[in-house]
């Protein structure tokens, strides 16, 4: 038996299950995946330009793309991660899977993203594409989920992507100025002792002369920022460093990033700016508690974890960031209240979606300590996030998968393909400067817009 729609289906043909209430169908979904030729560009398979059934989790070539929404899982509120995992749980059990591959990434897939707040509209997503395509260390399939049991036909030739024309950007909730007064108010609050860190974000809205193609945005972002996932998830886009967590056979890692400095584009003078933030007490600081969150929250899970004694320094194109990769053994043993069996057979241990969940919000993008931080980031930001800063990712049958932070990224609105919403934050903590922190946001917020043709 296969989930299926408890309240009525959008138009688009999906099936819509709303959080964990999946009713059973007639005839059982069939999730078949095949080992196909290289297709070259993932990106370049996309068929057609709708954000809201495009679905992408790519770097450096290699992850997964996907098409249509044969399955969809809405959840809300506090739980919204941990139900979605339940539910995906139990509608893996019905499908019927046959893959002929098996590598990570094959078989059944949801993608995912997740709001920042608990109380946020935006709530939570998980999409089964109809048509996955994927590709790692030089191997590449297609998984179609479909009522059929038939062999998958050809790839779809992709309608011709556009540009968005002109793009023009505007001050979201709150002026540049009265943002830089919002994040002096937060270190005043800081140095106060009130809290320790707090992230601040603002956004930008976009207005496009032609609707936004998301394959524009993906194919620009994943061009420039090749080292980040690039990724499209239910509108959202954008191209992540921050990997806020992986399961994949048993193990767990992790990217942390907190510290930034811009770079200029001069050779000479980035090396000098990535020594000094190496150096940094205030980025150190900032990046310190980001690592302590993450293995705060990841240790329960883990028989062992591997924390590296000092951050490296990741360069992208726009910005320098501290990082620190922390690896953790997954207790297979433990019993996390939202793993369901068919995430651990054999005693697996938490699904990747059940770390995510017990991870969010790390001090990357909440502060320190958490529920004093998010309050005060909730109050002074004056907007609602949306899905920016929470997990996007993918998670496969058997609940290994990757999870993202949706850092550098953008919302599509669903109402008007012509609007985008982009977000930026920076870690504030005592030694914080609030024009810098503009200037940081600025640079954050520039993988987006120049995405956009900015
Ligand atoms: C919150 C963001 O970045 C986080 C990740 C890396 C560095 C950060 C920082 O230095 O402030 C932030 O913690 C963002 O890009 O919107």
């Amino acid at each position: 038996m296969t989930a299926m729609p408890t309240e009525t289906p959008r138009r688009t043909g999906a099936s819509a299950i709303h959080a964990v209430a999946p009713s059973p169908r007639e005839t059982p979904l069939v999730a078949r995946t095949v080992a196909i030729p290289d297709p070259g560009d993932l990106l370049a398979l996309l068929p057609a330009p709708d954000a809201a059934a495009t679905f992408s989790w790519v770097r450096r070539g290699e992850g997964l793309v996907g098409w249509g929404r044969a399955i969809r899982i809405e959840t809300s509120g506090p739980g919204r991660i941990r139900d979605a995992d339940v539910a995906w749980a139990r509608t893996v059990a019905e499908l019927e899977i046959v893959d002929e591959v098996g590598v990570p990434g094959t078989g059944p897939v949801a993608f995912g993203s997740f709001s920042f707040a608990p109380g946020s509209a935006a709530g939570g997503v998980l999409v089964v594409p109809e048509v996955v395509v994927g590709r790692r260390d030089g191997v590449a399939w297609m998984t179609t989920v479909s009522p059929s049991a038939g062999r998958p036909g050809p790839l779809p030739a992709p309608e011709p992507v556009t540009a968005p024309g002109v793009a023009t950007f505007a001050d979201g909730a709150l002026a540049s100025a009265d943002w830089v007064a919002a994040v002096a108010d937060v270190v005043r609050r800081i140095r106060a002792g009130e809290v320790s860190k707090v992230v601040m974000a603002r956004d930008v809205v976009v207005r496009t002369e032609r609707p936004v193609d998301v394959r524009h945005l993906l194919g620009r972002l994943a061009t420039s920022y090749p080292g980040c996932w690039t990724f499209s998830v239910d509108r959202l886009v954008g191209a992540t460093p921050e990997l806020l967590v992986r399961r994949e056979k048993g193990l767990a890692a992790s990217r942390v990033l907190a510290g930034t400095i811009r770079r200029t584009g001069d050779d000479a003078d980035d090396l000098r700016r990535a020594a000094q933030l190496a150096r940094s007490s205030k980025d150190l600081e900032e990046h310190e508690l980001a690592v302590a969150s993450l293995v705060r929250g990841l240790r329960p899970y883990c028989a062992s974890i591997n924390v590296p004694d000092a951050p490296f320094v990741l360069h992208l194109p726009n910005v320098m960031h501290l990082a620190t990769d922390v690896t953790g053994v997954v207790d297979g043993t433990f019993g996390h209240p939202s793993t369901f069996p068919a995430h651990s057979p054999g005693g697996r241990g938490p699904s990747s979606l059940a770390l995510a969940a017990a991870l969010h919000p790390t001090a990357a993008v909440g502060g320190t300590p958490t529920p004093v931080a998010t309050a005060i980031l909730a109050e002074a930001e004056r907007m609602d996030r949306g899905r920016y800063a929470g997990p996007v990712g993918w998670i496969g049958s058997d609940g290994d998968g990757e999870w993202g932070i949706g850092l550098r990224s953008g919302e599509i609105s669903p109402t008007d393909a012509h609007a985008m919403r982009l977000f930026a934050g920076c870690g504030v903590v005592a030694a914080s400067d609030p024009e810098a922190e503009l200037a940081e946001s600025e640079a954050k917020l520039r993988p987006m817009r120049e995405a956009l043709g900015g």
